[in-house]
């Protein structure tokens, strides 16, 4: 099947990566949020990174321009019913994405395609309440989406050949790398690494490090271009939660159990680098470790 205009729903930080590179790939492309501040943050971040492409001549001015034109925003959910593909990329909770869904059905073409960017909640389970389970996928971009190179691809039970292959496409389009994964808790690249950054959490929580020799270790024993503590704070640590818990629940093994720290700091509204504070406070002029 042919796809050329994308329904994104949720303008945060990944649903903005995800309309940039759609854009730049020469999808039209039609943003929804439920608040116009966050469409309109979204669109200037767009801005900021197609510049930032531009300095880098990655991209030409021209194509900068060319690609934000062909994004439009709406805070009215049904007019993606009109896309042929829609990728939902809002808050990980089971019910914000299941109310999404349920809205869009009434509007959908009968062959647009659905899929979620969830980083862990079963697409089974999503799909299974729509009316399309076999045109229903998981499509897990990862963070920043215009830099990654990976896409997960996520069947679920029901998804047939036609979707998966024409999402295979999909990303090739835009010049990543597809993964294909089972449709288990967290699938892949976030079964591995978000108890990586819980463990992490655990380490500060027990006093074997604080933030900064815990960050530096990983980075600079482990190369990793991130410490788990900033990674968890440039996710959203209400996302790690998130994870872990869908992790926790869906395996029901004590080794995913969260760490009541990383609990704590979602409780105290402290997402990390979205919010402007998290393991480490973003609002002066550099990061500063909270701990
Ligand atoms: C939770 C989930 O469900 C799944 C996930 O996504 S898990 C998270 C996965 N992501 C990671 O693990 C990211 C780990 N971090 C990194 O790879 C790096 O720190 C990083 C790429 C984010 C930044 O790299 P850096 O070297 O510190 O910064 P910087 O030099 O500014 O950027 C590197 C390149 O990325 C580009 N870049 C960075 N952020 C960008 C953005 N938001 N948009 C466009 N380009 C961006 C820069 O322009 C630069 O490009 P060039 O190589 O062409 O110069
Ligand atoms: N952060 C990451 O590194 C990654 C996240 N993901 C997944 O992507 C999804 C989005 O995450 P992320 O972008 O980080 O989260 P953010 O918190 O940055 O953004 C979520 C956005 O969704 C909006 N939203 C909430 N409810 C609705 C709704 N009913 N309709 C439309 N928009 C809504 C929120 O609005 P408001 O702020 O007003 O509530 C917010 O703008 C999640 O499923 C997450 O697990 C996947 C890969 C990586």
């Amino acid at each position: 099947m042919s796809i050329q205009s994308v329904g994104i729903v949720g303008a945060g930080q990944m649903g903005n990566g995800i309309a940039h590179v759609f854009a730049l790939a020469g999808y039209d492309v039609l943003l929804n949020d439920i608040a116009q501040e966050s469409l309109d943050k979204a669109v200037a971040t767009v801005t900021k990174n197609l510049d930032r492409q531009v300095q880098r001549e990655k991209i030409s001015e021209a194509g900068k321009d060319a690609a934000l034109a062909r994004i439009k925003t709406t805070m009215a959910l049904p007019e993606l019913g009109q896309c042929d593909l829609i990728i939902e990329a809002a808050t990980e909770r089971e019910a914000v994405k299941d109310k999404i869904f349920e809205a869009l059905l009434p509007h959908l073409k009968p062959t647009t395609i659905l899929a979620s960017n969830t980083s862990s909640i079963s697409i089974t389970r999503l799909a299974s309440k729509t009316d399309r389970p076999e045109r229903f996928m998981g499509v897990h971009f990862m963070n920043p989406v215009p830099v990654m190179k990976l896409v997960e691809l996520i069947r679920g039970i029901a998804t047939d050949d036609e979707t998966y292959q024409t999402m295979l496409g999909v990303v090739k389009s835009l010049n990543k790398t597809a993964a294909s994964a089972e449709d288990f808790p967290a699938f892949i690249v976030n079964r591995i690494l978000v108890p990586m950054i819980n463990e992490a959490v655990y380490t500060l929580y027990e006093g074997v490090g604080n933030v900064e020799s815990i960050d530096m270790a990983m980075k600079l024993g482990a190369n990793h271009p991130m410490g788990p503590l900033e990674l968890g704070d440039f996710i959203g640590l209400d996302t790690c939660l998130a994870i872990m818990h869908v992790l926790h629940d869906g395996l029901a093994d004590t080794k995913y159990r969260p760490c009541p720290l990383l609990t704590k700091y979602v409780e105290a509204g402290w997402l990390g680098r979205k919010s402007g504070r998290g393991f480490y406070d973003y609002r002066g002029e550099k990061p500063v470790p909270t701990r």
